[in-house]
């Protein structure tokens, strides 16, 4: 048997879950595991749903076990599986059907500066089977992270920005992470992308922020929290958009605190804050469990 992750976004109405499951029976695919969700307190008074809004729009995944003979071609083959949307909301337009290789083994790029912790946690989780990702190259501004690459035998590109316009820049960030790639990971990358490069970006990119947001967002977050005096900090992974820190929340956590910490001290117990954080998103991203919901995002277990 084949496994698949079968993803659907749509506009809600009542009855989905049965046309979908259906479709999937009458191609002998045997669910292994089912979520949905509906923001059911945004749904228009009217009942008529209202897609690409933050509510009115049904979400669902499924790890399907499909026929040994069913390949993922047949899959793409299989134009009335795919034409599942149009059974379910009788547009074409409107419905997101999507089909991907269970367990799923995404292509992550990893951009770095200085700070090394959540390079090394997204090295050592993909190493160890634990991200459903494979991390094929590291990209940063600054050399420091080749003896890491090199001992795992990771691709390792430095960019540095010294000297260059921030075009310029960007320009050879893009070319060195390529476009064979599923993912981009900031992990603790500290240079702003301009709208520019994310309209050119391959693929999706997800930051890992050193505070609980929208607190403390832009640079300094831990010096900032320590003037505060905090009582919490926190780590929060975001996809990335052109308003800094401001993108849709995919994954955060806390750590309590109190005024004995330095900053110093702050720093060191966010970094284990962030890492699992960024590791958790990472996570959910690659097996297909993260949903855009307008600003907001549904992120199944
Ligand atoms: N378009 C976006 N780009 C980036 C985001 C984002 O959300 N949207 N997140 C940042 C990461 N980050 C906080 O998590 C962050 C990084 C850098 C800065 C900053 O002020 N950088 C300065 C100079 C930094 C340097 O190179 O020494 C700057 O770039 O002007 C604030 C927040 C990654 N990019």
């Amino acid at each position: 048997m084949a496994q698949r992750i079968v993803r659907v976004t749509c506009p809600d109405r009542p009855g989905l879950v049965g046309t979908i499951t259906t479709a999937f029976a009458d191609r002998g695919m045997n669910i292994l595991q089912l979520d949905q969700f509906t923001d059911a307190d945004a749904l228009p008074q009217t009942g008529a749903p209202v897609h690409g809004t933050s509510g009115g729009s049904f979400f669902f995944r499924a790890v399907v076990d499909s026929p040994a003979d069913r390949t993922p071609d047949d899959d793409a083959a299989d134009a009335e599986f795919h034409r599942l949307r149009e059974r379910l909301t009788n547009s074409v337009d409107d419905s997101i059907v999507e089909v991907q290789p269970y367990p799923s083994k995404l292509r992550v790029v990893v951009l770095a500066s200085k700070t090394d912790h959540c390079v090394v946690e997204m090295i050592r989780r993909a190493q160890t089977d634990q991200l459903s990702g494979e991390v094929v190259k590291v990209v940063a501004n600054h050399d420091v992270h080749g003896p890491l690459c090199d001992f795992y035998g990771i691709e390792h590109v430095v960019v540095p920005n010294a000297d260059l316009t921030k075009e310029e820049h960007e320009a050879a960030v893009l070319e060195a992470i390529g476009t064979d790639v599923d993912v981009v990971v900031l992990a603790r990358y500290m240079r702003i992308l301009s709208d520019d490069f994310l309209q050119k970006a391959p693929c999706p990119i997800i930051n890992i922020h050193h505070s609980f947001l929208p607190s403390f967002i832009g640079a300094n977050p831990y010096q900032r929290a320590h003037d505060r005096g905090v009582k919490m900090i926190g780590a929060t992974a975001h996809y990335v958009t052109a308003d800094l820190d401001e993108g849709p929340i995919i994954e955060q956590d806390v750590v309590r605190v109190d005024h004995r910490h330095t900053k110093d001290e702050l720093v060191k117990s966010g970094a284990d804050v962030e890492r699992n954080v960024l590791y958790r998103a990472v996570k959910a991203h690659c097996e297909g469990r993260i949903f855009l919901d307008g600003d907001r995002t549904v992120v199944f277990g």
